[in-house]
């Protein structure tokens, strides 16, 4: 039978109108703007029990979170999305009509013992749900879908929360359908899913995951695209070694404090130590790199504090989350910078936590309120194209704490040139007073006052910054959640944070080189470059998936085989 005339089987209709749902769930999202994820699935058409049991699970979640916290895993959301049994309907229709009463009389007018029967009825339809009865379904359906499948979106929608990697590709390739926003999200989610799945049961990883990933990738940056983006050209820097004691210092290695950072002596060109840099050099700024939904601490609490080296605890959404924004972040640079992507690893990245009223702990990204100006490149000699993604808001999340690059100011005065204006304008007024002396004029009392140079009373600079500002030009930027700025690594982009005057602000830096990893290098690891989509699937699993607990060395090991396999794991084998 087709999957089609299965689903839509007229016995078990639902008197409930779907126009309400979807006022409803518009509602909603607006509200709940956690549970946009799923919900964007139901932009697109899609049959009227799965919508209304989808509906039900995320109302009834929505409700009895206000209650008591509970929500589905985006596993059963996809799941349920399948339901076809009239079982399940009915009490999608139970759940629906405590919904309705709820929506018309309002958040209290459900008594606790409804609430529990709300949350009784989900985990029953939770059960009800069958992994072996949908995969069945599904392989069944295989077929149908090719004959029946609606329009190309459409399909290109199913074949993706399908986990079906192979049709997707087929799809794709036909050059006659894209993934936008609602499928890529879909896409997603379904991969969260099928590792979850995977997880609980104990399984290796498909290699649908693999290629499903390389798809939401490819689209993620293809969209991304589409957004706004404003870009600065500068001219790449570096240190002048050949100057001074400083510049035999540097020459030596030696490291220098960063209060003259400002002072390094530079010249124009790319460093790019040991690697292969496009030699323009730019700043760009995405208001919108991630989508709210996808930089929401609620949905991936984690993402606040994500690194590496601890995955233990860490959700595999918050993982997979993690990497695709980085992933599209590599992409990003590949672009802007007309680069290869196999040539761009990523060599740190990690959430950054800034509290007001701290100090910084160390250099690196330990707590603190501001940070002090420095380059990228001058950290770590690796760094040759950096990024920060924001993942809270100036002025709503924390006060202060803007980023800022901070230039050399073409039209500042030299301190000489200071001190020769001073000299000249004093002697300009003396010369003016003695030509009024010897033409014999009376002299008000003001001109006795020499006046060299404006003086504003009123605005209050502390001389810390004063100096810190003297002769450099300040471009702020104001960051907000889901903004992220992307800029070359080296001296042509030096900068800071301002001091955080209240509240918290999260920042992902992340930091790309150029410098091939050696050959020597792959051969050294257990298990080499992957050579197929079961390979890539090991990989995620043993590198990012797989929650471990490890020893801190154990730890750096697979972070460092991650970071070298980058873009084995993020992009297709044929591209490898
Ligand atoms: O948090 C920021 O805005 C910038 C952080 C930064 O510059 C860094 O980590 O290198
Ligand atoms: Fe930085």
């Amino acid at each position: 039978m087709p999957k089609s005339q299965r689903v839509m089987g007229g016995d078990h209709a639902i008197p409930i109108e779907r126009k309400i749902f979807e006022a409803t769930l518009i509602k909603l999202w607006r509200q709940k703007s956690n549970i946009i994820a799923p919900l964007t699935q139901l932009t697109v058409p899609i049959q009227m029990r799965e919508l209304v049991t989808v509906s039900a699970i995320l109302l009834a979640s929505w409700i009895a979170k206000d209650v008591v916290a509970f929500a589905p895993s985006p596993r059963v959301l996809w799941k349920s999305s399948r339901l076809s049994m009239s079982a399940e309907t009915n009490e999608a229709k139970v759940c629906l009509e405590t919904l309705e009463k709820r929506i018309k009389e309002g958040p209290d007018s459900l008594s606790s013992s409804e609430v529990s029967d709300l949350k009784a009825a989900m985990l029953r339809i939770e059960d009800y749900v069958d992994v072996l009865k949908i995969q069945e379904d599904s392989a069944a359906a295989d077929d149908d879908d090719q004959s029946t499948g609606g329009s190309l979106e459409e399909q290109l929608y199913q074949a993706a929360t399908q986990m079906d990697g192979h049709a997707v590709t087929k799809l794709l390739e036909s050059g006659n359908v894209e993934m936008d926003d609602d499928t890529t999200n879909a896409a997603f989610w379904a991969v969260v899913n099928a590792v979850d799945t995977a997880e609980a049961a104990d399984q290796p990883l498909s290699e649908n995951v693999p290629i499903m990933l390389h798809h939401i990738f490819d689209a993620d940056h293809k969209l991304l695209l589409k957004r706004e983006k404003q870009t600065t050209n500068v001219t790449c820097m570096q240190p002048d070694d050949s100057v001074g004691v400083g510049g035999a210092a540097r020459r030596m290695n030696y490291i220098f404090d960063d209060s003259a950072h400002k002072d390094l002596p530079l010249k124009e060109g790319r460093c790019c130590e040991g690697g292969d840099c496009c030699d323009a050099c730019s700043r760009n700024f995405f208001p919108t790199f991630a989508l709210t939904p996808e930089s929401d601490l609620e949905t991936f609490p984690e993402l606040a504090s994500f690194t590496f080296n601890n995955l233990e605890k860490v959700s595999a959404k918050t993982i997979l989350q993690f990497v695709r924004l980085i992933e599209r972040v590599r992409r990003t640079i590949a672009h802007e910078y007309g680069l290869p992507l196999s040539t761009i690893l990523p060599l740190q990245a990690y959430s950054r936590k800034y509290v007001a009223g701290t100090t910084q702990k160390g250099g690196g990204g330990g707590e603190g309120d501001f940070v002090t100006l420095h380059t990228d490149e001058a950290t770590h000699s690796g760094y040759h194209y950096s990024c920060v993604l924001y993942l809270s808001t100036q002025g709503e999340d924390f006060e202060g704490g803007s980023f800022v690059f901070n230039d050399p100011d073409p039209d500042a005065q030299t301190e000489a040139e200071m001190e020769a204006q001073k000299s000249d304008e004093e002697n300009e007024a003396l010369k003016a007073l003695e030509q009024k002396i010897l033409n014999g004029e009376e002299l008000p009392e003001d001109d006795m006052v020499i006046e060299v140079a404006d003086e504003d009373e009123d605005a209050y600079i502390s001389l810390s910054d004063e100096i810190r500002k003297a002769g450099r030009k300040m471009t702020p930027f104001a960051p907000t959640r889901g903004a992220a700025a992307i800029f070359s690594s080296g001296w042509e982009n030096m900068h800071e944070v301002e001091k955080i005057t209240s509240g918290i602000r999260y920042a992902v830096p992340c930091f790309f080189t150029t410098c091939p990893v050696p050959q020597a290098h792959y051969d050294q690891m257990k298990v080499g470059k992957p050579k197929t989509d079961e390979d890539i699937a090991d990989d995620w699993l043993h590198l990012l998936l797989a929650h471990r607990k490890e020893e801190p060395m154990e730890s750096v090991g697979r972070v460092k085989e991650l970071l070298m396999k980058w873009h084995c794991l993020c992009s297709p084998l044929s591209m490898h």
